[in-house]
């Protein structure tokens, strides 16, 4: 199970269920009503019981950490395996649907890395990349950008600028640039995201599915091909949406969900100002605690536009994301979001507890 991100944290969530007989097991895929699940004996097809609440973010999504019970012994509904309890997630991908009362739906979970696939093709889309960002801090997952088609910029002096302007667009994100094409800078990815749990976001055309395949190795393109061949959503058994890297490279896992690399903001304030955290420092600096940075005086923010410090573009897409995202608050369940952030803000807690709880004694299986 450590292939697929088991861990000690893991572990301790799951030692209650032990005790009742239940076994661990990964969600690697969802579909009406069923899930496929990785657990120690293999992967096995499990009900999973219908959401006893009006939460959509609580139903079963690829990557949670579920308790299953094995089934068999007539104890379940049709004797099939069932999950009975999902572990409480470390981090969550959530998405706004469309409707007059919007709901989150949850499309990835316990995700640690989220990998930005920015393109070096095209001129730089800043405020993309500012946009994937937000979205990354928002769901728990630590944000990576990925400078996708190096071999394209051959010259190192702009290759570095490049990488410079996404650097200034994202403070406090690592940024990696590599070429599926000639393999640069794919050990050093590898390395980063080995062990863990990572999905790839970015723009169509970006090369994520490049990336992804040179991440997997041989045997995943197979399963890409599957999908790949289909077009309509419509998955063959053989597919899922979380995926091992190889156990050469130190192992974790990749989750590509369709519908996952073009989600919408949801509840992303706290996502919004990590992003742009040199705008919410000047902030504090403002006269007034309420300043909106348009025309108050004494603005620390308009400030710094003015004497070149803060480049206007940036503040421009700060703005344009609080209100979206305002936007999308405001059609949303209040009770709901307020809940919703309630328990995840108590699961991340949880999580960071156990993560430096880590260096105990392991108990890994
Ligand atoms: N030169 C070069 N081209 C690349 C590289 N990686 C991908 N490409 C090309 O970029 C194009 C898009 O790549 P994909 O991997 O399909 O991009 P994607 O992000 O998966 O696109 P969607 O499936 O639409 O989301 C393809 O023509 C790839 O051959 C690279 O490292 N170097
Ligand atoms: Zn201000």
């Amino acid at each position: 199970m450590r292939r697929y991100g088991w861990d000690t944290c893991v572990a301790d969530a799951f030692a209650p269920y032990e005790d009742e007989g239940l076994i661990p097991a990964r969600v690697v895929r969802v579909d009406r009503g069923r899930c496929d699940a990785v657990t120690a004996e293999g992967t096995v097809r499990a009900r999973t019981a219908p959401v006893a609440t009006d939460d959509p973010t609580r139903a079963v999504c690829t990557g949670d950490w579920a308790a299953l019970h094995p089934g068999g012994t007539g104890e379940t509904a049709d004797g099939s395996p069932e999950v009975r309890a999902l572990l409480p997630r470390r981090t969550a991908f959530v998405r706004s649907t469309a409707g007059n009362r919007s709901e989150g739906q949850v499309l990835a979970a316990n995700v640690d890395v989220a990998l930005i696939a920015v393109p070096l093709a095209a001129e730089l889309e800043l405020p993309r990349v500012e946009r994937f960002v937000a979205l990354a801090w928002s769901s728990g997952a630590r944000p990576l950008v990925v400078l996708t088609k190096a071999d394209l910029v051959p010259d190192p002096a702009t290759l570095a600028q490049l990488a410079a302007d996404v650097e200034e667009s994202a403070p406090g994100v690592e940024v990696l640039s590599v070429s599926a094409a000639d393999g640069d800078g794919l050990d050093v990815l590898s390395a980063v995201i080995a062990g863990g749990t990572c999905v790839l976001l970015g723009p169509s055309g970006a090369g994520k599915s490049t990336l992804a395949n040179a991440l997997l190795g041989e045997d995943a393109q197979d399963v890409h091909a599957v999908r790949d061949s289909d077009g309509k959503g419509r998955h063959t058994t053989t597919t899922r949406d979380l995926l091992p890297l190889p156990a050469e490279a130190g192992g974790g896992v990749l989750i590509d969900t369709p519908g996952l690399r073009g989600v919408g903001l949801w509840g992303a304030e706290d996502g919004v100002s990590s992003t742009f955290a040199e705008i919410e420092a000047l902030a504090g600096e403002c006269r007034f605690h309420d300043c909106r940075h348009s025309a108050e005086p004494g603005c620390a923010v308009l400030a710094a536009v003015e004497d070149g410090t803060l480049p206007q573009r940036r503040l421009e897409s700060y703005r344009k994301l609080l209100r979206e995202n305002e936007r999308i608050a405001a059609r949303t369940d209040a009770r709901l979001r307020a809940e919703q952030k309630r328990r995840f803000k108590e699961m991340s807690a949880v999580g960071r507890y156990n993560a430096e709880r880590k260096r105990g004694p392991r108990r890994d299986r």
